[in-house]
C-alpha cells in the first residue's frame, strides 16, 4: 500500500556543518529537506564571539548553492572567558540563537570547553534574564565514571545543580540517550526541552560492538543498551512538546572513522527524513512526525513554524548515496542496517 504525510519543512536543532570543503560538501545535503538549523560551533578554533558567528554565518551563506534555501541558526561556544554583553549583542541581533557547553574533553573539539562552572556564571544569568537558550552536551568527562553512564551522571551532578543556581535559564539537553535523560527532561517544566537524533532511535549499543567494531555507528553519547532506544522511541514520538530532533549529523571522513582512534560520529542529513518516518510508522505515530520534526523546536526556540510543506511518499525501496564525496574526502551516511520504503517527494 502506498500513502504519504504532509507535514510543515522540518528544522534540524542540532547540526554539525564543518567549514571549506566539508562544509562545501555536506552543506546540500541538510539543506534540500531543512529549512533552518542551529549550527553547532565545535570549529578549530572555535565560534566563540558575536564576531566570529557572524563570520561563520557569511561562510555558511557563501557555501549554499544557488536556488537552494537555508537559514543557519548561529550558536556561540561557551568558554570560561565568555563576555557576557557579547552574548547578549549577538542574541539581539537575531543571527544567534542559542550558547553551547560542552564540558571541556567531552567530545569533538571541546578543549576550550568549560571546566570550572563558577566561571561562567554571569553568562548563565545574563541568558536568564535575556531568555537566550543554553544547549548543553549532557556528559561528564570524569575518567573513572563509565562512558555509559557519563549523561546520567552529568544530570544528577552537573545539571540539576547548575538549573536549581539559575532559575529561568533556558536549556536544551542535546542529543539525550538515555531513559534518565527522557525522564529528567520530561519533568524539567516549560524551560527544558530535549533533542534526539534519527540515530539513537535505530541503534543500540549492540549495533556498535556486536560481530565486530562499526566505526561509522560510533557517536557520542555513544548509543545504550536497548531499553534506552525504547525510552527515546517513546519520547520521540510522544507528540510531547519537551521533544524535537537534532540529527546531530557530524561528519566526519571515512579515514578519520576508519582508524585505530577513530572520530566520534554519525552523519545522518542525507536521509534523516526517510528513516524518520520509518521509526514513526513502526511506532503507529506517523500523525506525531510533525511534532517531532517541524513544531515542538520552533515553540521552544520561540520561533515560528516553517511556511512550506515536506511530503513523504511509501513506495519502492529508498535509495541514498553510501558515501558523500566531499572535496576532503568521503563521508559515508548513516546505513540504518534495514531497509526503507520512505521518500521526500520533490
Ligand atoms: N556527536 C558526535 O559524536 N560528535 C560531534 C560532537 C558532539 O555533538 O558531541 C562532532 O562534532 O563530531
Ligand atoms: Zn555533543
Ligand atoms: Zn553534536
Amino acid at each position: 500500500m502506498t500513502h504519504s504525510i504532509t507535514i510543515r519543512r522540518p528544522d534540524d536543532w542540532h547540526l554539525h556543518l564543518r567549514d571549506g570543503a566539508m562544509l562545501h560538501g555536506i552543506l546540500p545535503e541538510t539543506a534540500r529537506h531543512f529549512a533552518r538549523a542551529i549550527v553547532m560551533p565545535n570549529l578549530v578554533p572555535p565560534v566563540v564571539t558575536f564576531a566570529d558567528a557572524r563570520a561563520y554565518h557569511a561562510r555558511i551563506m557563501a557555501a549554499l548553492p544557488a536556488g537552494m534555501a537555508f537559514e543557519p541558526l548561529m550558536v556561540l561556544y561557551l568558554t570560561e572567558t565568555t563576555d557576557p554583553d557579547d552574548v547578549a549583542a549577538a542574541a539581539a541581533s537575531g543571527l544567534v540563537k542559542s550558547v553551547k557547553l560542552y564540558p571541556a574533553g567531552a567530545t569533538t573539539n571541546s578543549y576550550s570547553g568549560v571546566r570550572d562552572f563558577d566561571k561562567v556564571r554571569p553568562v548563565l544569568e545574563k541568558m536568564a534574564q535575556i531568555g537566550l537558550p543554553l544547549c548543553v552536551h549532557g556528559e561528564v568527562t570524569t575518567h573513572e565514571v563509565d562512558i555509559f553512564d557519563r549523561e546520567a551522571v552529568f544530570i544528577d551532578t552537573v545539571l540539576d545543580p547548575m538549573r536549581r543556581a539559575t532559575p529561568g535559564l533556558r536549556v536544551v539537553m542535546e542529543h539525550i540517550t538515555t531513559s534518565q535523560g527522557v525522564d529528567y527532561a520530561r519533568a524539567g517544566g516549560p524551560d527544558l526541552a530535549a533533542t534526539i537524533t534519527t540515530h539513537h532511535l535505530i541503534i543500540n549499543r549492540n549495533h556498535i560492538l556486536a560481530g565486530g567494531i562499526k566505526p561509522h555507528y560510533y557517536c557520542l553519547p555513544v548509543a545504550k543498551r536497548e531499553s534506552h532506544r525504547l525510552a527515546l522511541r517513546a519520547a520521540a514520538t510522544s507528540g510531547d512538546a519537551t521533544f524535537f530532533l537534532g540529527t546531530d549529523s557530524a561528519p566526519h571522513v571515512d579515514a578519520l572513522k576508519e582508524m585505530a582512534c577513530g572520530c566520534a560520529g554519525c552523519f545522518t542529513a542525507t536521509n534523516t527524513m526517510p528513516l524518520l518516518a520509518h521509526v514513526f510508522e513502526e511506532e503507529g505515530a506517523l500523525n506525531q512526525l510533525e511534532a517531532f520534526a517541524s513544531r515542538n523546536g520552533p515553540a521552544f526556540y520561540r520561533l515560528p513554524v516553517n511556511e512550506g510543506t515536506m511530503t513523504l511518499t511509501k513506495g519502492g525501496p529508498a535509495q541514498w548515496p553510501e558515501k558523500i564525496l566531499t572535496e576532503a574526502g568521503p563521508v559515508t551516511v548513516f546505513n540504518p542496517g534495514f531497509p526503507v520504503h520512505w521518500h521526500v517527494d520533490g
